[in-house]
């Protein structure tokens, strides 16, 4: 067998250090190779020599009965001696063309990999599938030096460079069943190249019942790879809802989208800021969500089980960890999570605690003005004042449908025109009034109108979650709020007695609860840009 035939997809690398109390290696192998485990890396980091060419063999006599390959971690004379399919080498072990001199040509050489140096030399050498990682940190392997944990982007940049390239890869590091869903999805380059598969220890060699946490494992793998295909964000995109990629179809979504989040009443879980949050609040309810305002790390498992949205608002970032642990709870439980980068190109600070959020959960939306997703997409055209943006950008959408490839998620720039994009389409809605730009937290306020849309519609949505991480059409319930809180502002703009920023926002609030679809319909400004 030779790489074009291995399945990568649940790659187990052992650790018998880890074994429940009363399990053996074998028995626990056994069963994990009964949930569904694909090839077998024998990794033994304190065993001598002999005890390790024992080890292999049993491992390889027992996998050759499930048709399953096994390599062996750094060592080629173990890899020889125990017959194995190949070898997985690391950056400090045997160089691989060294390594491919002493194998016989039908062996399968993996090598790790963290920069993107490393993956373009193992593409150079020849590897037939590189292990990407530490994902996420973990206790299994001493993953502290700076830079050894490359995160979410770091594998997303690698897996750019292995494109076209026929380098199989597959992800390490922290890797559990609460997170393969959001991994899966997140881990992908800007064209859609992705992972073949996870590498795990820890989530099934601790675990008493081997084989129940590798069943969990796969099978959450196939159900991704069976929906992967849709959409180039990740998210699952039928043909019914490309359909509706009109002008008169978006419309009609969001006029009956108006209605649905006033029939389900979402719970709108907010991190925000402290300057917006009753604001924030009002507006949920009069959009006829329920909001919450929740922040303590020790509650966020579970309010992720309510069903509803998640608006994580970096305007104040006085929570990080509880921002950090409901965004991941919110993607265990398919809760839309909607990001606001308040002001992320102002400070060194909001840059890196972006990053950070976005490296731990997937959002469903980001959602920012022009400085904001112009700092997210590395782009200097557009200057900042503190969190408030000087200008827009010559191509505005060319610049949201690449960050929504590249974040794998809903972009939405605001301003007086407003670009929505799933990476394909790209919506420009022209509703609103400079008042909604002139007060505080104008734009904090659409983030909480997108998550409130956002959770009616993952609640209502028809069909399975299997395999997705949120259930629903994510732009379409984005361009429904946005259009809702312009066509409100508008009304509210043109209200008797509205004279400025202080009578605004109260008829703001009163508008927003008494909108209809049929206003939504009458006066929604809609333009579609099919990629
Ligand atoms: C599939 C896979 N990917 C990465 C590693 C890590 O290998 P290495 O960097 O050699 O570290 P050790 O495993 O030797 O501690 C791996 N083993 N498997
Ligand atoms: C061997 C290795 N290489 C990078 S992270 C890692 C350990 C992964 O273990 P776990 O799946 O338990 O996080």
């Amino acid at each position: 067998m030779k790489q074009h035939d291995i399945d990568l997809s649940l790659y187990l690398v052992t650790g018998r250090n880890l074994l429940p109390h009363g399990k053996s290696y074998l028995t626990s192998l056994e069963e994990a190779l009964r949930g569904g485990v694909t090839v077998v890396q024998v990794r033994e980091k304190g065993a001598d020599t002999a005890e390790f060419v024992e080890i292999a063999k049993e491992t390889i006599a027992l996998c050759s009965r499930y048709n399953i390959p096994v390599l062996i971690n750094d060592r080629i004379d173990i890899a020889l001696a125990s017959g194995a399919a190949g070898v997985h080498l690391g950056q400090t072990d045997m160089p691989l063309v060294l390594a491919r001199q002493l194998l016989p040509p039908s062996a399968i050489v993996g090598v790790s990999c963290t920069t993107l140096e490393h993956a373009r030399k193992a593409v150079e050498d020849g590897a037939d599938y590189v292990g990407l990682g530490a994902v996420y940190a973990t206790s299994t392997k001493d993953v502290s030096a700076p830079g050894r944990v490359c995160g979410i982007a770091g594998t997303c940049a690698m897996l750019s460079v292995l494109e076209g390239t026929g380098v199989k890869a597959v992800a390490i590091g922290g890797i559990k069943s609460t997170n393969l869903l959001r991994t899966l999805h997140g881990c992908a380059s800007p064209t859609g190249h992705a992972l073949d598969g996870v590498a795990v220890v820890s989530d099934i060699m601790t675990s008493p019942e081997p084989e129940t946490a590798a069943r969990r494992l796969a099978q959450t793998f196939r159900a991704w790879m069976a929906l992967a295909s849709h959409g180039p964000t990740g998210f699952l995109v039928t043909s019914e809802q490309l359909a509706q990629y009109t002008q008169e179809g978006i419309s009609a979504a969001a006029a009956a989208l108006v209605d649905t989040v006033r029939r389900v009443r979402p719970l709108v879980h907010h991190i925000t800021n402290n300057v917006v949050k009753t604001q924030s609040a009002n507006v949920t309810l009069a959009l006829g969500g329920s909001p919450i305002m929740a922040e303590a790390e020790a509650e966020q498992a579970d309010l992720a089980r309510a069903p509803g949205g998640l608006l994580i608002n970096i305007g104040t970032v006085d929570a990080l960890d509880g921002m950090l642990a409901a965004g991941r709870h919110a993607n265990q439980n398919g809760k839309p999570v909607v990001f606001d980068p308040v002001g992320v190109g102002a400070t060194a600070f909001r840059r890196a605690t972006a990053a950070k959020l976005l490296d731990t959960w997937q959002p469903a939306v980001i959602k920012g003005n022009a400085a904001e997703i112009g700092a997210l997409a590395d782009l200097n055209e557009v200057k900042s004042q503190g969190v408030d943006s000087l200008g827009g950008f010559k191509d505005a959408p060319d610049v949201v449908r690449s960050l929504a490839r590249k974040h794998r998620c809903i972009v939405v720039l605001s301003g007086p025109t407003d670009y929505l994009s799933d990476g394909s389409t790209v919506i420009r809605l022209s509703n609103g009034h400079e008042l909604l730009g002139q007060i505080t937290g104008g734009g904090c306020i659409l983030g909480t109108a997108i998550a409130t849309f956002c959770g009616a519609t993952s609640m209502t949505a028809p069909g399975t979650s299997e395999g997705v991480l949120v259930k629903g059409d994510m732009l379409l319930a984005t361009a429904a709020a946005t259009l809702a809180l312009t066509i409100a502002a508008q009304h509210a703009a043109s209200r008797e007695g509205v004279r400025g920023q202080g009578t605004f926002l109260p008829a703001l609030i009163d508008e927003l609860a008494m909108l209809t679809p049929e206003a939504v319909l009458r006066t929604a400004r809609i333009e579609v840009e099919t990629d």
